[in-house]
């Protein structure tokens, strides 16, 4: 089991004290692919950032590969999130002072890997991600679409276990959505890269193989994929009219 969540709960504390988790529990098995879903304010980015140790939970467990992160001191939990995790934002996060390979390789450069193994971990996932011609670009020279396989490549180029995306296309127009959606499905079947995907579109999450859907901070169910990708994606568009909230966003 590459993820486990147990018994999750997550409570801001203020002058009200605030459950935004509650009690949540499921499995990310390897070589999984799965979309988090769920009405605005719900918990999915609180969740995922639990799962990311940006947040640290109330109560209960994350384990990663059987390790819980939380548990780590400074140092250790850096090298796991490096060693263990992938992260995809709506944002892309690049360095705009760096060129597109300078961002992708930056990880492995902070972590002194050897010449010849940056080029050859780059010239792979370039290759899956189809951006070999614009390495040598900047960051303002190139699309949005463009900007997120670089934020994606750089994700991925420790190999990670796990690869962490919230919202990864909202900041995209449909036909480069579509495009980073394909991207992903390809890092799953040809990488084995396990997913956890925030999205709050029906269509970029019928690239999963499963969702699960959270209301007001409980897990409430959770659909597989089978073998129709346009059914699949009608229980998804189904259970959010169920679900209220984001009916406006379809
Ligand atoms: N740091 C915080 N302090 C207090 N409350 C918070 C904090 N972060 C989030 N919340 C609350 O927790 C709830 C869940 O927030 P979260 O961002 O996880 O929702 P979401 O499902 O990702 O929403 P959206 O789809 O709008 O991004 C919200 O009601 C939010 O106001």
């Amino acid at each position: 089991m590459v993820l486990q969540v147990k018994n999750l709960s997550k409570i801001y504390l203020g002058k009200i004290n605030y459950t935004a988790l509650e009690r949540i529990e499921f499995n990310l098995k390897k070589g999984e692919f799965v979309g988090v879903m769920g009405p605005s304010g719900s918990g999915k980015t609180t969740l995922l950032n639990c799962v990311s140790t940006i947040d640290e939970p109330s109560t209960g467990e994350v384990l990663v590969n059987g390790k819980n992160p939380h548990k780590l001191g400074e140092e250790e939990l850096s090298k796991f999130r490096r060693s263990e995790l992938g992260f995809v934002f709506q944002d892309f996060n690049l360095v705009n002072t760096l060129t597109v390979k300078e961002n992708i390789i930056l990880p492995l450069v902070l972590d002194n890997i050897g010449l010849e193994i940056i080029e050859e971990r780059l010239n792979k996932i370039s290759k899956l991600l189809g951006i070999k011609e614009i390495l040598n670009k900047r960051t303002f020279e190139i699309s949005g679409g463009q900007a997120q396989r670089i934020a994606i490549a750089r994700a991925l180029i420790h190999n990670p276990s796990l690869l962490l995306a919230d919202e990864p296309t909202g900041n995209l127009d449909t036909k480069a959505a579509k495009d980073v959606m394909k991207i992903f499905t390809a890092i799953n079947e040809e990488l084995n890269t396990s997913i956890l995907m925030v999205t709050h579109d029906p269509y970029i999450a019928s690239f999963c193989n499963r969702v699960i859907f959270i209301k007001d901070g409980n897990l409430y169910n959770e659909i597989h994929k089978g073998d129709n990708k346009s059914i699949f994606y009608k229980k998804i568009i189904d259970m959010l009219s169920f679900l209220g909230g984001n009916i406006d966003d379809i």
